[in-house]
């Protein structure tokens, strides 16, 4: 609760009265009823058009979830002298999808977001120094498999994969108005219309396409070939040491004040308005908590799946955006064995499935059937274990095996293929393994049911971020991976939202940004 100026005895009516009561946390939030609450915001608004002379109180922002975009427009407002309080949903943990396992005092695993992407752009880099947290540039030149064993050097149909990307990048910036295909049917037919390769580079160039599903969690069969992110030159960080330290820092500040962050938290209902102490927030538990304006940091999967409702509905255009944005769900797989197996040097593993004619349905049975990039912790982390990423559906149907009672050893029998095909001597046994781990992602309200947002067919993303833009004076704001152009579904990305919701609202307020943090490669705390 912000705090409050006093007022001099008998100044004001019982409305008032019950107003700065409300304010001072003497009427708790859970004793008000939805009647009174709104009838006291109303009275908010028309109080301090009428009485001028009323002393300002320091505006009061609630700040929905405390993953890394709320934590960070959460420290930008208290920088600026602006009481805030979070509320988050999970009651034993903060950073949302960037949540990184430490378990029996191990090397840190990271669940969720384990890399810094978009190197060169990326200003959350510049911490990995400052803090000294532990790195690998995991892009050194990957092995690529098929069913058949390790692809020679002379595979190229990775190489027509790029070009594919390149031409749709080039197709769209030259045809904006064309309408939008999956990447699969337009990768078939540049593949089919490609005058200049090899009948084997035809049939493998899609297949090799799929590399992408790893990146963006969803099949090229539903992925936008509009708005393919194909991330071709960009190097990644892998965030050996762990990507908390970032969470750390960026909550370091708002964790001297014991309350600021209520956990256990999780928000049904937002009242929203334009005047002062016009949000009030309603949490599962019956908690109520009022303040000068909201800023809604969870994930696009929640907001499709309205897991909040608002009053007044979320304006037309930002419903719209939300609406034209999907959500997809990258999974992993960590195993770790007794000894490894692999080759030892190689960054990434990356399988490709077999084509299949037209009409043939998927053999879901098979890890085999099914595009996978597998990290070799072994060089990153030295730890004898690996992580394979895998796309939607087959990431809702793994997660879902893992929380079967025989869980664990099914998703090992599923993925034993796999491993059989990484053996540097194949004629030996798989050593066996000593831990197995999923995430659980798809079947987590909280992210929403999946892992971060994509750009299926027909979608399209600049829809929100404009309509954010153009509702940039609300009292509402939006902000996570969903809400920006350049570095949408990654950390940083949700990392400069948090910033500008955060400078949305001090402009609301009448007050200066302080300047800090404007150019890229600065992050002030
Ligand atoms: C498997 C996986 C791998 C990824 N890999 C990478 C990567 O390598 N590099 C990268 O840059 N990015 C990666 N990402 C994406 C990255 O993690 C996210 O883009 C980023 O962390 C999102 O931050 P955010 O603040 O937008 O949302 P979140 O971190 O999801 O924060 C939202 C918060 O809101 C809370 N919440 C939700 N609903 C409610 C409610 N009703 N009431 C109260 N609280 C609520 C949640 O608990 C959460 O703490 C990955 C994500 C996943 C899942």
């Amino acid at each position: 609760m912000s705090t409050l100026s006093i007022l001099a005895p008998g100044a004001l009516n019982q409305n008032e009265i019950n107003r700065h009561q409300y304010q001072n946390g003497i009427i708790s939030d859970t004793q008000m009823s939805n009647a009174q609450a709104a009838m006291i915001s109303t009275l908010n608004g028309s109080l301090e058009k009428n009485n001028p002379s009323l002393p300002k109180k320091q505006p009061h922002v609630i700040v929905i979830g405390a993953g890394i975009s709320g934590l960070r427009a959460a420290s930008v407002l208290q920088r600026h002298g602006i009481a805030v309080t979070i509320l988050e949903g999970r009651a034993d943990r903060i950073g949302g999808r960037i949540f990184t396992s430490r378990k029996n005092g191990k090397a840190a695993r990271d669940i969720g977001a384990a890399w810094m992407h978009e190197t060169s752009q990326n200003k959350l880099v510049q911490l990995i120094p400052k803090l000294s947290i532990e790195y690998y540039y995991d892009d050194g030149t990957p092995l690529y498999y098929t069913r058949d064993g390790r692809a020679g050097s002379q595979f190229k149909a990775k190489k027509v994969a790029d070009e594919f990307a390149d031409y749709v990048e080039w197709y769209y910036d030259e045809n904006p108005d064309a309408p939008d295909r999956t990447v699969k049917d337009f990768v078939d037919e540049f593949v089919q219309n490609h005058p200049l390769i090899t009948a084997s580079e035809r049939k493998w160039a899609p297949q090799a396409t799929r590399e992408v599903e790893l990146w963006i969690g969803t099949s090229i069969e539903e992925a936008s070939a509009k708005h393919l992110s194909y991330f071709m030159t960009e190097r990644n960080l892998y965030m050996k040491g762990g990507y908390d330290k970032i969470v750390d820092w960026t909550a370091k500040p708002l964790l001297k004040d014991p309350n600021m962050i209520k956990m256990g938290e999780v928000v049904t209902d937002i009242q929203w308005g334009n005047s002062n102490n016009s949000s009030i927030v309603t949490t599962q538990s019956g908690h109520r908590y009022t303040g000068d304006a909201v800023i809604v940091t969870v994930p696009l999967g929640c907001l499709r799946r309205d897991m909040i409702s608002f009053t007044p509905p979320i304006p037309a255009s930002i419903q719209s955006g939300i609406n034209a944005f999907s959500y997809g769900a990258l999974g992993k797989v960590f195993i770790e064995f007794e000894e490894v197996f692999w080759p030892k040097d190689n960054d990434q593993f990356i399988y490709y499935p077999t084509p299949l004619a037209p009409g043939t349905p998927i053999d879901e049975s098979s890890i085999l059937s099914y595009a996978t990039v597998t990290s070799n912790l072994w060089i990153m982390s030295g730890k004898t274990e690996l992580c394979i990423q895998i796309a939607e559906p087959l990431t809702q149907r793994i997660e879902a095996l893992y929380q079967t009672p025989n869980g664990k050893a099914e998703v090992y029998a599923f993925f034993e293929p796999l491993f059989k095909l990484m053996r540097t001597e194949p004629y030996k046994d798989l050593p066996a393994y000593s831990h197995l781990e999923t995430t659980a992602w798809t079947s987590d309200p909280l992210a929403g049911f999946g892992s971060y947002s994509v750009e299926k067919k027909g979608d399209e993303p600049d829809v929100l971020v404009n309509a954010l833009d153009e509702h940039r004076d609300l009292r509402l704001q939006f902000a996570g991976e969903h809400c920006i152009e350049m570095g949408n579904g990654c950390v940083h990305g949700a990392f400069e939202t948090g910033e500008i919701a955060a400078r949305n609202l001090l402009d609301v307020f009448g007050m200066t940004w302080d300047g800090q943090a404007t150019n890229l490669r600065s992050v002030s705390p």
